[in-house]
């Protein structure tokens, strides 16, 4: 039997390089889409609803053929966490030839983490070649996640925050001018580091903290919506024509970040359409019509429309999970045999 091993959070921190964590999540979300030929297991997430405080609790297990992948990660959502950060996860780890558990791992920073790069992967395929303005609507760690994730894809001349909560807004937009946000990321990734210089020589550029959402997305490229929010905040009356959306928020049936009109009038695409159809209110309440999940664009059976306005809806997948904690394993084992 072999010895479980524990990798704490500062180590998958240390191990996990986003570059190519990137190009794995791509490939696995191409490989996802091809439905029944994927070899994916991946049911929708299961949550439990701790109504006495708000709280959520997600059980998220697949199981993939080709990678090798037996995994299940454990996910806590509570919005008014302000003490502890609001999600807190653990991934599972198992050798999928006989069900023994190989290694359970913090799975805060991969959630954290891989959930930005997704939607980089659906903004290289979505979004226009030349996009120079940012949006954020948000200021935590979603937020946070996806201008690190979206400044590997663009250098952007202005960056616009919008956050419910004015001050945290500013002090995020005071991070992202300081450069720390790029500076700290993975010792490990050439790439992030070019950016860094990049964005911080930049003198061309604007980081602004909007008062309101409509100042913030006024004639953005792309605009992320990374919030607990349960109303709809963004409206397509303030969205300019041929934008591209990230939307990673509203994940409970009831919640929204984008209004009918948007969601209707946009191309949709999603990480998972099943998950979506079950877990995303912007997608129920609006009764939109998916298009497409992000996979199909990547493995070439769905078109990518860069030209007219597009939006990537995701809930989360078991699979990005799975693919992250089987590298980081492999990182870890590595690095602790040589
Ligand atoms: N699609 C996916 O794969 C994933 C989605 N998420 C979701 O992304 C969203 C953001 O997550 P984190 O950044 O980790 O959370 P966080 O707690 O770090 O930040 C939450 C942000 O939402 C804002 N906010 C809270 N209530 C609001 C409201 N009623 N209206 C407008 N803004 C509001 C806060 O000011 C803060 O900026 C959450 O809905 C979360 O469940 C998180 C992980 C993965
Ligand atoms: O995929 C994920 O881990 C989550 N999606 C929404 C909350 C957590």
């Amino acid at each position: 039997m072999s010895t479980l091993t524990w990798i704490d959070a500062d180590t998958v921190k240390k191990l996990l390089n986003r570059d190519d964590l990137f190009k794995l999540l791509e490939a696995g979300m191409g490989q996802y889409s091809l439905g029944i030929d994927s070899g994916i297991v991946q049911p929708v997430r299961c949550t439990v609803a701790v109504q006495d405080v708000e709280g959520y609790l997600g059980t998220m297990p697949c199981y993939s053929r080709s990678h090798g992948i037996l995994t299940t990660k454990l996910v806590s959502f509570y919005p008014g966490n302000v003490r502890v950060p609001t999600h807190l996860a653990w991934i599972m780890h198992f050798n999928h030839l006989d069900g023994t558990l190989l290694a359970l791992m913090d799975g805060e920073v991969i959630t954290n983490v891989r959930t930005g790069l997704v939607s980089a992967v659906a903004t290289k395929y979505l979004a226009g070649k030349d996009s120079k303005i940012l949006a954020i609507l948000g200021a935590g760690t979603q937020a946070r996640s996806h201008y690190v994730a979206m400044s590997s894809l663009y250098q952007f001349k202005q960056v616009r925050i919008w956050n419910r909560t004015k001050q945290n807004g500013e002090k995020f937009a005071d991070e992202i001018r300081s450069g720390s946000l790029l500076a700290v990321q993975d010792a490990t990734s050439t790439t992030t580091t070019t950016t860094t210089t990049m964005t911080t020589n930049n003198n061309n550029w604007t980081v602004t903290c909007c008062d309101t959402v409509e100042e913030a997305v006024k004639d953005a490229d792309v605009i992320c919506v990374a919030t607990f929010a349960t109303e709809p905040i963004l409206k397509k009356k303030w969205v300019k024509n041929g934008a591209h959306i990230n939307a990673v928020g509203a994940v409970r049936p009831n919640w929204r970040e984008l209004d009918d009109d948007l969601m209707t009038s946009s191309v949709v695409y999603t990480d998972t359409r099943d998950g979506c159809l079950l877990e995303s209110g912007d997608v129920i309440l609006s009764k939109c019509k998916i298009y497409a999940e992000i996979g199909e664009v990547i493995n070439k059976s769905k078109q990518s429309y860069q030209d007219e306005t597009t939006i990537f809806k995701s809930v989360g997948m078991a699979i990005e999970d799975g693919i992250c904690a089987k590298y980081i394993y492999e990182k870890h084992t590595s690095t602790n045999c040589t």
